[in-house]
């Protein structure tokens, strides 16, 4: 049984909370300043508190508020020098939290898909923390990364989920102008996704061989592709990827102030 703390239950600290909980081995402490932010978590935190003192023996403490917030969390927050601070804020350094607290810093980008522990996360440490690699294990899949490159990590796979909730809703939104019922559309496009990507995870084809595999000749796909391959889209794709990477470095910025 580890032993975490989550420190803000927004949107972030709330899937973290609910996937751990399903992976059950965790005995979870939910801490708000607002305790509607437990209404969505109640059922999946051991514990519920608007007292930070609640959170102080945890083994690991993950700091899920804002960027801005983390300083004033980080004042009040005293941890010894045998626990785990996991910060997920987008821009915030390892430096930056590390000097505020006697903890070991890990730096962590999630993503929302802990909810459902298909999270996609990047860590970057000093040295490995069990607990931490324990965590992000049973919530999905996770890669090591320098921390200088944490701002194109938190574009790729911490943003990325509203990226592909887009798209998502862009086929979803067309099947069901062209007949389809609505409900049936966003199973099939989000079911498409979902299989697309296990397929890729699954494979070691380029992703170039992988489009040509669905890409029956004469067929419909290509048809598809072509006006894909003749439009922006590609480009679109990656642009919205360097506004998001460059809107963290920008956080770190505001964050070394
Ligand atoms: N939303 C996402 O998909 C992802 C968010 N993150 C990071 O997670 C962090 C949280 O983001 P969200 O969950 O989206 O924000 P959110 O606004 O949904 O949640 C923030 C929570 O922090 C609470 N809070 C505010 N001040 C507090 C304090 N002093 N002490 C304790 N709790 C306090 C709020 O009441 C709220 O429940 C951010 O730093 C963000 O960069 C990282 C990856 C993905
Ligand atoms: O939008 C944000 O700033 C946070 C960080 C990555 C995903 N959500």
């Amino acid at each position: 049984m580890i032993d975490v703390s989550v420190i803000g239950c927004g949107n972030m600290g709330g899937a973290l909370i609910t996937g751990l909980a399903q992976a059950g081995n965790y005995d979870i402490t939910a801490y708000d300043v607002d305790p509607d932010a437990f209404e969505a978590i109640e059922e999946y935190a051991d514990r519920t508190t608007t007292d930070l003192e609640d959170v102080r023996d945890s083994a690991v403490v993950v700091l899920a508020v804002k960027p801005d917030i983390v300083p004033l969390v980080l004042e009040d927050l005293d941890l010894r020098a045998e626990q785990t601070l996991v910060t997920i804020a987008a821009g915030v350094s390892t430096d930056v939290v590390a000097s505020e607290t006697d903890a070991s810093v890990v730096r962590v980008m999630p993503n929302l898909a802990a909810r459902t522990r298909n999270m996609a996360a990047a860590v970057s440490w000093a040295e490995p923390d069990e607990n931490v690699k324990a965590m992000l294990s049973d919530l999905g899949e996770f890669v090591v990364v320098d921390e200088d490159l944490m701002d194109v990590a938190t574009a790729l796979n911490g943003s990325g989920p509203a990226f592909v909730f887009y798209l998502i809703g862009a086929m979803q939104q067309r099947a069901a102008e062209e007949g389809l019922d609505a409900d049936d559309a966003r199973v099939l496009a989000a079911q498409t996704f979902k299989g697309a990507a296990e397929t890729v995870l699954r494979s070691e084809e380029s992703i170039e061989d992988l489009i040509d595999a669905v890409c029956s000749p004469g067929g419909t796909t290509i048809e598809g592709m072509e006006v894909l391959w003749d439009s922006s889209v590609e480009s679109d794709v990656g642009d919205a990827l360097s506004a998001a990477r460059r809107r963290s470095a920008e956080l770190a910025e505001e964050a070394e102030k």
